[in-house]
């Protein structure tokens, strides 16, 4: 994926994880467009949503973490993972996510995340003997009660002539 700005690996923005240098990962991003007439604002917004519904964002919140009305230790916390639920958890106000942008340094970098295994496969005949086996080990008492009571039955009736 393309990037427009600087890329942080995650290995590289977990080490920022202390008071005085701390950087977060959240995936919300309200630029300043208010400059913009209204029909070129929107044709931005569309274009921004695309491009940031792939992309992560990284802020350097070092020199916010004193002022945080929240608290240090919650931010800490969320420091060396994607911290956009517990971000979103606390209800943020708009003001906020307005000044948050003012600690924006770059994204994050996904290109060495592995790709997820989305290859549908088909089942062989292997999985379906698997399967069979899987169920006769599930299921083995009725199996089983047939062939004693089968036996029991047989020597009764053997018995008898
Ligand atoms: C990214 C930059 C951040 C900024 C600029 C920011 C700013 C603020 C502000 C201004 C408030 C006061 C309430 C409001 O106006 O919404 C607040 C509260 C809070 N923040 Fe943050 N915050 C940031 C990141 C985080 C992160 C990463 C977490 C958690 C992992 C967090 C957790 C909280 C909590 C728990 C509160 C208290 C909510 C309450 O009192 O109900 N914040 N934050």
């Amino acid at each position: 994926m393309p990037s427009l700005t600087k890329l942080f690996s995650m290995e590289e923005i977990s080490q920022h994880n202390t008071k005085d240098d701390c950087w977060v990962v959240i995936d919300d991003k309200v630029p300043t467009i208010s400059f913009m007439a209204s029909q070129t604002k929107w044709a931005f917004v569309m274009v921004f949503c695309l491009y940031s519904y792939y992309h992560e964002w990284v802020y350097d919140l070092s020199s916010y973490l004193d002022e945080h009305p929240g608290g240090d230790d919650v931010v800490l916390a969320a420091t060396g993972k994607d911290a956009t639920e517990d971000f979103e958890d606390a209800g943020h106000s708009k003001t906020a996510k307005e000044l948050m942008q003012s600690f924006f340094i770059g994204e994050l970098d996904t290109s060495d995340f592995p790709e997820p295994d989305i290859v549908s496969k088909k089942p062989t005949r292997r999985d379906y003997a698997q399967k069979l086996i899987d169920l006769a080990k599930q299921y083995w008492v009725v199996p089983t009660a047939v062939v004693g009571l089968s036996v029991v039955v047989g020597f009764l009736i053997f018995r008898k002539k």
